[in-house]
């Protein structure tokens, strides 16, 4: 059981998570601004070779031509003329251009005019004679480079034209064969994908483990596909990445690929969604018609939630167009069986929008959450984007992670090259400690940036009310296995708790128990930051919810009864609203005072424990600052004083 201390909508928690968090006032994780998409350098397809190739050689032909067809200098003057100027010894200079059959002359005046060679070749020689007679100084230039150009651009470029365009034709003809160029030509002809596997693997993912644990069956499904059908075990058909934006969900699904060998296409949602209807449509079926021809391999829709929005909103426009796109998406997703060997990955930050037909079994049932880094998790990523850079002697990643907290995986590629970048500019052949210091204030300082890193403050009120949790839940008797501050999905912070939910009985003591955990975070707060903050809004929920039930429900309360209310107003009461009518005044008042004491109860309890382990606390605090998360034995070593021993 994961408790995460979520600030959004269910949707986004891990299946099977217990929630005890809140939200911050007025942040909206799910409204960041889109993902910044680095720029890098498109990837050329046969198509686009070939066609840069026909324009490539359409400008030489033209060059050459221009070259051929230029005029020499002078104006053109008849033969007779010519052999007037001869006979009269005013020739200076003569020099027969071959390949233009022209003869250009300079008289004795400095003049430059030329004459076309006479119309038979022993003509053409007597001239030469006449003129050499005539004391003039005469020369032949065979113009070697005319000759060929002439070869070369009446012969060869329109042959190569006409080969490149026929080749142009026949790749543009059928599907596949391309790359994945966004915006050029129709997806089905570009096909999204590239016959050969990315190069990047699970080495180039770092802090992200849980996420590529998990992805590790795809692999071994790409692997192997026939084994899954033959088993009759249900394949890992489509697999959903959720997280914040620059997390590496792209990059992870890529390095999926690129670990089973198999090859990757990657097209984003939007795409999908064109003003016209039934366009979308097309290319997705297009787009899986050139998956299948080169199965395994993955296809990656980025941004999901653009093609995948919940269906019969009232939205203007357009609407139609994406509900046939996502019907041929879910079409498609049932459409291949166990043995296809595909592999549908979608990246979203907002699940909470997606149709739930996508998320059903066969479709997008697998959720693999990827997080923002921890302490641990960015000085491995540092690691991963500082191999092969010259890091001065005095570079130490650990101190960078220290200072980067809430940075995810891109914001720290960003400060390896951003402190690249400075240290280039001022010609050093080493990047130094303080290159990556102005880095981080720099993509601190960027636009992105700024709303979402979390002040001092905040942060040390979600490690106080962490810590509360998982002390208060290890004196329960419960196992923690983590703890962290670091945000998850669209939570603020997390306390893995294990086992519990699917208990089959509980137990009163148990439920007070959960109460009691769940009001500990508020409980933290208070005690030692002397006021609440909004962050419990969840637990509170939780906790309420749970007494509730113990009231109404299950008869657990002593001035209530042990009695099952039911009927509607009962449903009511439990769905959080005032009930109306059937219960009693009275029992109305009894069922609120009620469900406070226990919700009380739980609070001091709470408060008890605390109170007793303060120092505990506070030291599980200052380590939640400084490492972010904790886990295994570390976090048992911690919360040893306070587990009762059984
Ligand atoms: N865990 C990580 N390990 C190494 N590099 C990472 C990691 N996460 C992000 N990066 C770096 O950040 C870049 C951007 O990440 P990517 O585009 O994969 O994020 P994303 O979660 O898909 O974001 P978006 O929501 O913006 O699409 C990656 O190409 C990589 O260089
Ligand atoms: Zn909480």
């Amino acid at each position: 059981m994961t408790d995460t201390m979520t600030e959004a909508d269910p949707a986004t928690r891990p299946r099977r998570a217990e929630s005890l968090h809140g939200r911050p006032a007025t942040s909206d994780r799910r409204r960041e601004p889109s993902p910044r998409r680095r720029p890098t350098l498109p990837r050329l397809s046969p198509r686009h070779w070939l066609v840069a190739a026909v324009v490539g050689l359409l400008l030489l032909f033209g060059a050459a031509l221009a070259y051929l067809t230029a005029d020499p200098s002078g104006r053109e003057v008849g033969l007779d003329r010519l052999s007037e100027l001869a006979g009269a010894g005013a020739v200076e200079k003569a020099t027969f251009l071959d390949e233009d059959a022209r003869v250009v002359v300079t008289t004795a005046g400095g003049e430059q005019f030329w004459v076309a060679y006479p119309a038979s070749d022993s003509a053409t020689s007597a001239l030469l004679q006449e003129l050499t007679a005539s004391g003039a100084q005469v020369s032949v230039d065979a113009q070697p480079g005319k000759a060929v150009t002439r070869i070369v651009a009446t012969g060869l470029l329109p042959l190569m034209v006409l080969a490149a365009l026929f080749g142009l034709f026949f790749v543009g003809g059928r599907d596949g064969g391309a790359s994945d160029i966004r915006g050029f030509g129709t997806l089905g002809k570009r096909g999204g994908g590239r016959a050969t596997p990315p190069a990047v693997t699970f080495a180039d993912v770092a802090g992200a483990d849980e996420a590529v644990t998990e992805l590790r069956e795809v692999v071994e499904y790409l692997n192997d596909p026939g084994r899954y059908a033959a088993l009759g075990a249900n394949p890992p058909k489509g697999v959903l990445l959720f997280g914040p934006p620059g997390t590496g969900k792209t990059l992870i699904a890529r390095a999926t690929a690129g670990e089973a060998g198999v090859p990757f296409f990657s097209v984003a949602g939007a795409e999908f969604v064109e003003s016209l209807v039934g366009v979308g449509a097309a290319r997705i079926r297009d787009l899986f018609a050139s998956v299948r021809a080169v199965a395994p391999a993955i296809v990656f829709i980025d941004e999901l939630d653009a093609a995948g929005r919940r269906r019969g909103g009232a939205e203007t426009g357009g609407s139609e167009e994406r509900e046939q796109t996502l019907n041929q998406l879910l079409v498609e997703l049932d459409g291949f069986a166990a043995s296809a060997g595909i592999v549908v990955m979608g990246a979203t930050n907002r699940p909470d929008i997606l149709d739930p037909a996508l998320l059903r079994p066969g479709r997008f049932d697998r959720h693999v959450t990827v997080d923002q880094p921890d302490r641990a998790g960015r000085e491995k990523i540092l690691q991963v984007h500082s191999r092969g850079k010259p890091l001065a002697a005095d570079v130490d990643l650990a101190v960078v992670a220290r200072r980067t907290p809430g940075f995810t995986g891109a914001d720290l590629a960003n400060v390896v090259n951003e402190a690249t970048l400075l240290a280039i500019r001022e010609g050093r052949s080493l990047i130094g400690m303080p290159d990556l210091v102005e880095a981080i204030e720099r993509v601190l300082g960027g636009p992105q940036r700024r709303g979402r890193i979390l002040g001092d403050e905040v942060r040390r009120r979600i490690a106080v009310h962490e810590a509360g949790h998982a002390v208060v839940a290890g004196a329960m008797g419960q196992e923690v296995h983590r703890v962290s501050v670091v945000s998850r999905g669209s939570g603020l912070g997390t306390v893995g708790l294990a086992g519990g939910e699917e208990a089959v009985l509980l137990t009163a003591a148990e439920l007070a128990d959960r109460i009691t955990v769940a009001m500990s975070g508020r409980a933290a707060e208070e005690i030692l930051l002397g006021s609440a903050s909004t962050g419990s809004e969840d637990d509170l929920a939780r906790a309420t919810e749970i007494a509730r039930e113990m009231v109404l429900r299950h008869g657990m309360s002593p001035t209530v009864g042990r009695v099952r209310l039911t009927g509607s107003a009962a449903d009511v009461f439990l769905g959080g609203q005032a009930a109306t009518g059937e219960l009693s005044q009275d029992l109305r008042r009894r069922v609120e005072s009620e469900t406070a004491r226990l919700l009380d109860a739980g609070f001091e309890r709470a408060a008890d424990v605390l109170l007793a382990h303060r120092a505990v606390v506070e030291g599980l605090v200052s380590v939640l600052l400084a490492e972010e998360s904790l886990e295994g034995s570390a976090l048992e070593r911690h919360l040893q004083a306070v587990v009762p021993t059984t």
